[in-house]
């Protein structure tokens, strides 16, 4: 009817190209994300997915192109831009000596929050590890360090998530969770980015499926 106000744009990637040497592995390509909004990069293996995900949080610089978030232009220098995207891309590298719940109190504390306990706590519980809360990241399963990793983005400040396969390692329920959970945030305006190979998590946060890659050369 047109009475819906217009989302507010939160990404924006205009014409980019990624090549290494004559390899060109993503060819202009274009993107707009809005509040409340989830896309999914799908693709085969070697598509690009992954290579868009790192241009798109600063962790690599496209051949051409321009990446902007809330506005401004995504610089791996610049805190200011980085603040607002939370991102779950590779295992991450954790702190072998701090436990857990350290991990999610020293995040949370880190972007602004003076009392994060309930949100700890909270956040803990979601991702099934109130048990494993006391021990090191040395002694958690895969699947735990995952969860760990993914509680990581929901203990901090957001406006964009970026996720690349955000379901290895989980088991099926772990799956089901990460639907709701990502539902949950996109009812409150996040924008999510992120790379599956899980039509079921792309299907529950109803995602706006984006295919990269051309045909097989
Ligand atoms: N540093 C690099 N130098 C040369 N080629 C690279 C480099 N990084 C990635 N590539 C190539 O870019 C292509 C895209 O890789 P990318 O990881 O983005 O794919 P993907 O769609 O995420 O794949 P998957 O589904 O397997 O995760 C691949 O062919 C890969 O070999």
């Amino acid at each position: 009817m047109g009475t819906m106000a217009k989302r507010k744009t939160v990404l924006k990637v205009s014409d980019l190209t990624k090549s290494y040497g004559d390899h060109v592995i993503v060819d202009k390509f274009n993107l707009e994300v809005g509040e409340g909004e989830a896309v999914a990069l799908t693709g085969r293996n070697g598509a690009g997915k992954s290579t868009v995900l790192r241009c798109i949080i600063g962790a690599d610089r496209p051949t051409e192109g321009t990446v902007e978030v809330c506005g401004m232009p995504m610089r791996e220098t610049n805190p200011d831009v980085r603040r607002n995207v939370a991102t779950v891309i590779d295992d991450l590298d954790f702190f072998p000596d701090l436990s857990v719940v350290e991990h999610l109190d020293l995040l949370a504390r880190a972007h602004g929050m003076d009392d994060p306990d309930a949100l700890v706590d909270e956040v803990l519980e979601e991702v099934q590890l109130v048990p494993q809360s006391g021990q090191l990241p040395g002694t958690l399963s895969s699947g735990q360090r995952r969860r760990l990793a993914l509680a990581t983005a929901f203990v901090r400040p957001r406006k964009l998530l970026v996720l690349d396969e955000p379901e290895q390692r989980l088991d099926v329920e772990g799956i089901a969770w990460l639907g709701r959970r990502l539902r949950a945030d996109l009812d409150q305006g996040l924008a999510i980015v992120m790379a599956s190979h899980e039509p079921s998590l792309v299907e529950a946060v109803r995602a706006r499926s984006v295919e990269l890659g051309g045909p097989r050369g």
